[in-house]
């Protein structure tokens, strides 16, 4: 994507307001797209051998084609894909479009599953995101995930997570287990991170699609992580630190790979694009500021036998080789892993063993060492911003940096990207006394001024208190401690009592099952009140709140919304009910005889209309209807056909019983994406707005808005200037 960098305004990944036109590679001639320096700069570096140039540039030179992911955990992406495949794929092949007969889809060979396709047109593309749960997003960015191997028991740690495509990507991992109607509750966790207050709310935009009570956001400059506590053991006081299993590091860069569709860089690019990154990412001295930078600090912060990936949508050897290169100097205990053998069918090139840096903007004047630059030209060198570490090692055929991969646009028509894989080398097993320097060298670099103060552990909780995360006296200032900047605004987390009397009238509301765990319900201000919504979260994030002062670790979101405050209208009581995103969590806790049954023709009138009276349905579900009392209750649609339509599995939905109508509790841009699926059309607009007049119709209450309209208005920038584009519509 455009890197997220800091950017001038009008750079990539900032809002454009009305130029979208300027960013369109169809509006752009093949013959504006060069930039001399570009090219010199990339030939000295022979990023290709000499007779693959001309196909490099004329890929460069043509639009990118438009990819999409099947998305949703595994069994909802694979039950998803057969429906495109059977039904979806063969409509879009013989579509015309402008008078122009448009290529169906195809899938892309390499990612696992069939689970990407890649649409040769974009106006292809555009008719297929009329599916439902489809993800835009540029290929070679679907890669760092993969090759990171997440399994739903690991700690994971997206470093530079906005605006999230690849964090879908992992939780999805992490919820392998999912069946295709409820959600399951994974043991390890995600932390989804981003330096930019903002762009964290897409992060939590995106994880509604996917709700996960394994789930937490924080807003942190990740080059100087503080170290998230957790007990050290049941009815310990002592805190140890989280270390993660996996980790990605998807950096900001200059996103020179990204030029066939940001094609503002055939027109900007020049070398200290890049060069100016290197520090940025990696400790070049260690007397230097930058000895908590990314990188580094994902090594510190990586169990022993963990992994980490890191990647760039630059093709520069300065942003991704010299990088990992000045990483393994500094941190010998790691190597990169061959994943040569990983995803066969991608095409791929080794990384680069020897590079040029140049601050010379008209690339005439290059050095192979760092001292030859510096004798040839003293003052050039004091002013740059080039330094020893932007070179080659000397031991750089040590490193093995052949295993990092470099995909350029020509091999199989997508962006040019980096990934490197990197895992702490396997020692033999040490005497005590080693092993004990081993864990220490593993400890975080960040100084603790303050003895960090144990919040409640859950085994130490006191059934009718409600546990708070802990702030407030003990809390250093967040741009103290190293955190995305600014102020930190967020409202505490306190965990309910098990006890407290409105989670209990919930659960007996929706009849609950006792396994479900309720002491890990949180809400989100100091005093434990339950003024609106509830949010779930699993055992380790739980632990991780209680443990940390959540102002230090700038905890935006955590765990799933499932509850939530409904006004019931004049003269009914406020109840709580559940979420539509939050019914899958809760699902497997509901007791079966409280869900209702529905068939298709019950569906249709439920999301085709939005106040269905309740007369307007036939007899027999009226007189269930009935039985009911007034507020949310869940109904099951088995599989089934009408009229053409067709629903191929099991769909849950919550509704809304008022006096006379009954709601669909599922947001606009979900049910229409539902309605589009299942019938093959769009909610009629008049539908989304009448509302049923008479005794009662007030009760009926709007379903909950999905995204603020702020956070819409990113998402939709974020598509029109990244390639990492997520368009999900699901429900
Ligand atoms: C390449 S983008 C990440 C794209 C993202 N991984 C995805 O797949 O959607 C880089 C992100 O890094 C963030 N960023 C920049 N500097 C950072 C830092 N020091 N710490 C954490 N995030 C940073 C930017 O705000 C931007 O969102």
């Amino acid at each position: 994507m455009g890197r997220g960098r800091p950017r001038k305004k009008g750079g990539r990944g900032e809002g454009r307001g009305g130029k979208k036109d300027e960013y369109r590679t169809d509006l752009i001639e093949k013959s504006d797209m060069k930039n001399e320096r570009f090219f010199a700069y990339y030939k000295a570096q022979k990023i290709v051998p000499e007779d693959e140039w001309e196909s490099f540039l004329e890929a460069l030179r043509t639009p990118l084609p438009t990819t999409f992911r099947v998305a949703g955990s595994r069994q909802i992406a694979q039950s998803l894909n057969e429906t495109i495949k059977d039904v979806h794929v063969p409509q879009l092949s013989d579509v015309t479009f402008e008078d122009q007969k448009l290529p169906p889809p195809v899938q892309l060979s390499w990612y696992p599953d069939g689970l990407a396709g890649n649409s040769t047109s974009q106006k292809s593309a555009q008719k297929s995101r009329f599916e439902g749960n489809i993800s835009r997003q540029e290929a070679v960015s679907m890669l760092p995930p993969l090759f990171l191997e997440v399994e739903p028991h690991h700690t994971v740690m997206d470093m530079c997570a906005a605006p999230g495509s690849k964090t879908a990507q992992l939780l999805e991992a992490l919820h392998a287990q999912d069946t295709l109607t409820s959600t399951s509750i994974p043991s390890g966790l995600l932390v989804a991170n981003d330096s930019d207050y903002k762009r964290t709310h897409l992060l939590i935009h995106q994880s509604a699609r996917l709700p996960s009570p394994a789930f937490m956001v924080t807003n942190l400059d990740a080059s100087n992580y503080p170290s998230i506590k957790l007990p050290a053991g049941s009815g310990s006081n002592r805190k140890e630190q989280l270390l993660f299993d996996r980790i990605l590091c998807d950096v900001p860069c200059s996103g020179d790979g990204t030029i066939r569709k940001n094609i503002g860089i055939w027109k900007s690019w020049q070398p200290n694009d890049g060069n100016g990154l290197h520090g940025n990412i990696v400790k070049l001295d260690p007397q230097t500021d930058y000895n908590c930078a990314i990188l580094q600090r994902a090594m510190k912060m990586l169990k022993p036998n963990g992994r980490i990936v890191y990647s760039t949508c630059s093709i520069n050897p300065v942003e991704n080789e010299g990088v990992i290169a000045a990483a393994l100097e500094s941190s010998p205990e790691f190597q990169l892993v061959d994943v040569s053998s990983s995803l066969p069918e991608l095409k791929r090139r080794p990384g680069m063993t020897s590079w040029r840096p140049t601050a010379d903007k008209s690339i005439s004047t290059m050095y192979e060492t760092y001292e030859a630059f510096v004798s040839a030209d003293p003052q050039a060198a004091a002013s740059t911003k080039l330094t020893a570490g932007h070179w080659p090692p000397a031991n750089v055929d040590e490193l093995n940096l052949d295993r990092c991969m470099r995909i350029y646009p020509h091999l199989q028509d997508s962006g040019g990207f980096f990934v490197a894989v990197l895992e702490r080398k396997h020692v033999e097993a040490k005497p005590n006394r080693e092993r004990k320097r081993t864990a220490e060298n593993m400890e975080p670099s960040e100084p603790e001024t303050k003895k960090p103060r144990l919040g409640s552990e859950s085994d130490a909780i006191t059934p009718d208190v409600p546990v708070q995360s802990t702030s407030g006296a003990d809390a250093k200032s967040t741009t103290e401690s190293g955190g995305g900047g600014g102020s930190f605004k967020e409202m505490p987390y306190t965990f309910l009592s098990p006890r407290d009397p409105t989670l209990l009238s919930c659960i007996s509301r929706l009849r609950l099952t006792s396994e479900f765990p309720s002491s890990n319900v949180l809400v989100r201000n100091p005093e434990g009140d339950v003024v609106r919504s509830m949010y779930l979260t699993n055992d380790l994030i739980k632990q991780i709140i209680l443990a940390n002062d959540f102002t230090k670790i700038r905890l935006t979101a955590a765990g799933t919304k499932v509850f939530t405050k409904q006004e019931g209208g004049k003269g009914i009581e406020a109840q709580y009910r559940i979420l539509g995103e939050g019914l899958p969590v809760v699902l497997p806790y509901t007791n079966p005889q409280s869900i209702i049954t529905g068939d298709m023709n019950i569906l249709k009138t439920l999301v085709l209309s939005h106040y269905p009276l309740c007369t307007s349905f036939e007899e027999s579900f009226r007189a269930v209807l009935d039985t009911l009392e007034l507020g949310c209750h869940i109904v099951k649609f088995p599989p089934g056909e009408l009229d053409g339509a067709s629903l191929s599995h099991d769909l849950l939905v919550p509704i809304w019983k008022s006096g006379v109508s009954v709601s669909l509790m599922v947001d606009k841009k979900a049910k229409n994406a539902m309605s589009l699926r299942i019938f093959g059309k769009e909610v009629p607009p008049s539908a989304r707005e009448k509302k049923p007049k008479g005794a009662g119709a007030e009760a009926a209450p709007e379903p909950e808005a999905e995204v603020e309209a702020e956070e819409e208005a990113m998402m939709d920038d974020a598509e029109a200037t990244t390639p990492e584009v997520v368009v999900v519509q699901a429900f």
